[in-house]
Parts: C-alpha cells; structure tokens; sequence
C-alpha cells in the first residue's frame, strides 16, 4: 500500500483533509447511484475518472444487495417518476440500516412544487448525510424565498452562507451550496471555497457529477463536513484548470477536458490553487 502523506489545510478551526483525494484512489469506494436519464453516463464516468467505481440501478428488487455492495449511496431526483419513487424509498431506508453515506441532489425543488413535495416527504422518511444543490434548490429546502430558474440557480437577496446554514440545520445533515462560490455548512460552521469556472454552467449535469463525487469522497471518511469540503475543491479546482489552459468558451471541449482533469488532478494542484475561507 502507498504511503499516504497528510495534507492538512487549517483555516480558522476548519480542517480541509487533502489527502482524501489520494485515499479514494486507493480504496477506489463503490458508489451506487440512482441518477437521471439526462446526465447518467457524465455521473458514470466522472466518479470513474476521479478515481472511485460507479454502479447505478432502476431496480427496486436488487436495491438490498446494491447498497449492500456500494460505500455510499447517491440519489439524483433530476427525472423520476412515482415507480422510482419507491425505489429510492426503499434504498435510503437500507442505506440508513446499513449505514451507508447517504447524499441528495434535490434537482429543480426551487422550481418545481410537485418536486420540492417529493423530496419533503423523502427527507421525512430516511435521514441523508449530505444534501448538494445549487442556491435555487438549497433555498426552498431552507424555505427561503428565492427565484429558481429551472435546474438552474436563478437569483434571489439573501445571503447565501445564512441559507445554508439554515438549511443544514432544518435538515439535519451537512448541506453544500454550489454556485460560484461554493457554500458548505453543518449547521454550525460555514466554509466558503472560491475556486471554479463559469464554464461549469455551459455543461448540464457538472452538478450531478460534482453529487456523486461527494459520495465518493464520503465513502472513504468517517466526517461528512470534511468530505464535502475535500470533493468540492477538487472538482471546482479541476474545472479552474481546465478553463485556464482554454483560449475561449468551448463547452464541448470544457466537458471532455474535465473528465481527464479528474483523472489528473494531483493532492499538490488542489492545495496550490485551494481559495477556501472559513466565514464568522
Ligand atoms: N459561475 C461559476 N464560477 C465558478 N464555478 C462555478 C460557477 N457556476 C458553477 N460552478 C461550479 O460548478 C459546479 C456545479 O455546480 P452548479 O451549482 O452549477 O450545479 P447545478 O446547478 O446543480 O448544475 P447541473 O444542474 O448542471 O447539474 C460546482 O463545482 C460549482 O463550484
Ligand atoms: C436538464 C435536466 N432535466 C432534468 S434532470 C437534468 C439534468 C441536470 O440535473
Ligand atoms: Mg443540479
């Protein structure tokens, strides 16, 4: 087995743990994924490329052994429909029995009520560990007035480090804000990590990607806190680089780049580029 050298970043009390990058690499952690048709194979390989092991399923009669086999478990609401409905019931009971990470993408609840009922209910009948959505759907999970636009984040007044704190403490769970700023909160501490391109926003699903990677980096710590914060810095560092080394917006080639950033990205690029701050 490699040596795994610790790479602790301490920013005012907060404990960014680097090294989870490596350590997923090495235990390459099977991630069971209920996705959406639009983005699945994106997810598929974006969790292949970073370095964990991708497995999804539609099938309710096989959601035992699947949790039972997976390190965590990630649940994308982006298209389901009422029969899915109880498969994804059925498998946050058994990732709660079996004590699996459990993370949750509340796709579009800022702008769709059927949605954001759904997902309520869902929330009261099995508890998650991580939920990652953008401003519009952390938001109405807060039940804070915002304009969703769509999948999409829309716009909205309020202070987007209160919302998430908020949220995690509604929820009871570890709540990351994605955006231009990622917003990551366990209802007691906020962290705010600057880093990113633009260019995420010309490609549908980079916030799938971005879910299921945060299941791949819970699968391998015991702090969900930590966890989110370690998988938000790659991936948004990723991304950075690839836009970096791009001459113009070119999502086609923004896209292709980023699943071999993903692949490439090293421990050292991460704390060399990491703009993360701890907010008061
Ligand atoms: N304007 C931006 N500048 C920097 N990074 C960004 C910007 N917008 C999004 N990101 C990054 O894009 C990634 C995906 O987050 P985003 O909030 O766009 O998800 P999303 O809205 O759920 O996306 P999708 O619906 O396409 O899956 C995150 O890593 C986030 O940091
Ligand atoms: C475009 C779209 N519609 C439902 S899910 C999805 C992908 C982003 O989650
Ligand atoms: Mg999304």
């Amino acid at each position: 087995m490699a040596f795994l050298v610790p790479v602790l970043i301490i920013i005012g009390g907060s404990t960014m743990q680097l090294e989870l990058l490596d350590r997923l690499r090495q235990i390459n952690p099977i991630v069971f994924n209920i996705s959406n048709f639009v983005t699945v194979q994106d997810v598929a390989n974006g969790i292949n490329a970073i370095g964990a092991s991708p497995i999804m399923s539609e099938e309710i009669n096989e959601a035992q052994e699947m949790v039972q086999l997976s390190s965590a478990v990630a649940l994308n609401l982006g298209a389901f429909t009422m029969p899915q409905i109880e498969q994804i019931r059925t498998v946050g009971h058994l990732a709660n029995q079996c004590r699996k990470p459990l993370i949750l993408d509340p796709v579009a609840v800022g702008a769709v009520q059927y949605r954001h009922n759904v997902v309520l209910e869902l929330l009261n009948d099995f508890d998650v560990d991580i939920i990652r959505g953008n401003a519009g759907e952390i938001a109405a999970l807060a039940g804070v007035d915002w304009h969703a636009k769509g999948i999409d984040a829309g716009n909205g007044e309020d202070d987007i480090a209160a919302i998430v704190k908020l949220c995690a403490q509604k929820q009871q769970c570890v709540v990351i804000l994605s955006g231009t700023i990622d917003v990551i909160s366990d209802g007691k501490q906020v962290v705010k990590i600057s880093n990113g391109t633009p260019l995420f926003q010309l490609h549908v699903g980079s916030g799938d990607m971005l879910t299921s990677i945060v299941g791949a980096f819970a699968a391998v710590s015991g702090d969900y806190f930590v966890a989110a914060q370690s998988a938000c810095a790659v991936f948004a560092i990723a991304g950075q680089l690839v836009a970096e080394r791009l001459n113009a917006e070119l999502p086609g080639t923004f896209a292709v780049q980023l699943m071999d950033e993903l692949h490439l990205i090293t421990v050292d690029e991460v704390q060399r580029n990491l703009k993360m701050e701890v907010v008061k």
